[in-house]
């Protein structure tokens, strides 16, 4: 395929400056559609939506019909690995994911790695459905939590402020806790792979919580897990391109790329743009990071927001997102004044 015919999406990721970018959302399926919250009602309980194929294609494509975005990402959750390797995951309404804790090395025998991708085959049927229907100018991600971000809702049981169970085990029994990291490492890259065989033609790596980590630690359990992912995936499937998202990693967002060979970055809301084309789009693609609460604010605010990410980082390798998922109470009019506002753009 010669280049200007391969999707945008993807040329920005290999280091094409677009003009204008491509963009998607995180989380741009989801519950600030009605549409999401009808299918949704349809399935039942979270976990159903992500493993029947029909409710995952649908809910994949939806914000798609709205929006037209460059990229479609598999509708699934970062927390099947866990729910694959039988620990069990339960959804309970207004309280999140539930899990029950794995708090030592010696409990890592109730996991079983060989159920992962039997488990996931409806996941891998989805990926294979959406890559026949998914329009031919928009690609279609896949996805992984990473090993760090995985392994606190498996220790944790749930969501967590200050991952105080998570950074015991780890900083008090760090062998150990590297095999829980190992194990989630191996099941996460057969993951991927399987998500690429599937259709995937793009992998992010969300690391949602990487930023609570001191600089010794985010390099064990972030960097070298992630880094590890990243070369099994690109050995077994060359030229699959890979974006990490090592959430809230501040000034170790420039040694993460060189360190994990990722083609892009996803910037957080926090960081700064001018550092951000300097130090790190020199480096490789980067996409963001427009606060997610402007959405919801709309109006100048969300305008001026836009213009600025634009102006500072839209002339280099550039993909347009937000810096952390949309939220429910977005008003679905201001994504659309959002996508008018990028397309727009002239350089
Ligand atoms: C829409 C949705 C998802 N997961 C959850 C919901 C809400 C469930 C509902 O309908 O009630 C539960 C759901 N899933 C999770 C949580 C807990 C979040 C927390 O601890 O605060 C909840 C409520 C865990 C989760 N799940 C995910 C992350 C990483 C990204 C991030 O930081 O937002 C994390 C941390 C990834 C995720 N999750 C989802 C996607 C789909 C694709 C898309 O982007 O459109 C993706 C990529 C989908």
């Amino acid at each position: 395929m010669s280049a200007s015919s391969e999707k945008r999406f993807l040329r920005a990721l290999r280091g094409e400056a677009l003009t204008p970018p491509p963009f998607w959302l995180m989380r741009q399926a989801g519950r600030y559609l009605p549409e999401y919250r009808a299918t949704r009602a349809e399935a039942g309980d979270f976990l159903s939506l992500c493993y029947t194929p029909d409710f995952a294609v649908e809910v994949t494509l939806q914000p798609l019909r709205r929006y037209g975005f460059d990229a479609a990402i598999l509708f699934s959750d970062i927390l099947v690995i866990p729910d694959a390797l039988g620990q069990g995951v339960r959804f309970v309404k207004g309280e999140g994911p539930q899990l029950d804790p794995i708090r030592s090395a010696e409990e890592l025998s109730r996991l079983d790695p060989e159920r992962v991708l039997p488990h996931l085959a409806p996941v891998f049927e989805t990926v294979k459905r959406l890559s026949g229907e998914i329009p031919q100018t928009t690609a279609l991600i896949g996805f992984c939590g990473a090993p760090w971000t995985v392994a606190t809702y498996m220790v944790e049981g749930h969501g967590s402020k200050d991952y105080a169970a998570t950074k015991k085990w780890a900083y008090g029994d760090p062998e150990g806790f590297d095999r829980l990291i190992g194990l989630l490492v191996d099941v996460t890259t057969d993951y991927l792979i399987a998500q690429v065989d599937a259709g995937a033609e793009a992998l992010q790596i969300f690391d949602s919580w990487a930023g609570v980590l001191p600089e010794e630690a985010f390099t064990r359990w972030v960097t070298r897990p992630i880094g590890e992912i990243v070369r099994r995936v690109k050995a077994a499937r060359p030229g699959v391109p890979i974006i990490g998202f090592p959430r809230g990693a501040g000034l170790l967002y420039e040694g993460f790329i060189d360190a994990t060979g990722v083609d892009a970055v996803s910037l957080d809301t926090t960081v700064p743009l001018a550092w951000a084309r300097d130090r790190l789009q020199s480096r490789c693609c980067v996409q963001g990071n427009l606060d997610p609460i402007l959405v919801v604010t709309g109006g100048q605010a969300m305008l001026d927001g836009i213009d600025r990410i634009l102006e500072i980082l839209g002339r280099g390798p550039f993909v347009f997102n937000l810096g952390h998922g949309i939220v429910p109470e977005t008003p679905p009019e201001h994504v659309a004044q959002l996508a008018d506002r990028i397309r727009s753009f002239q350089g």
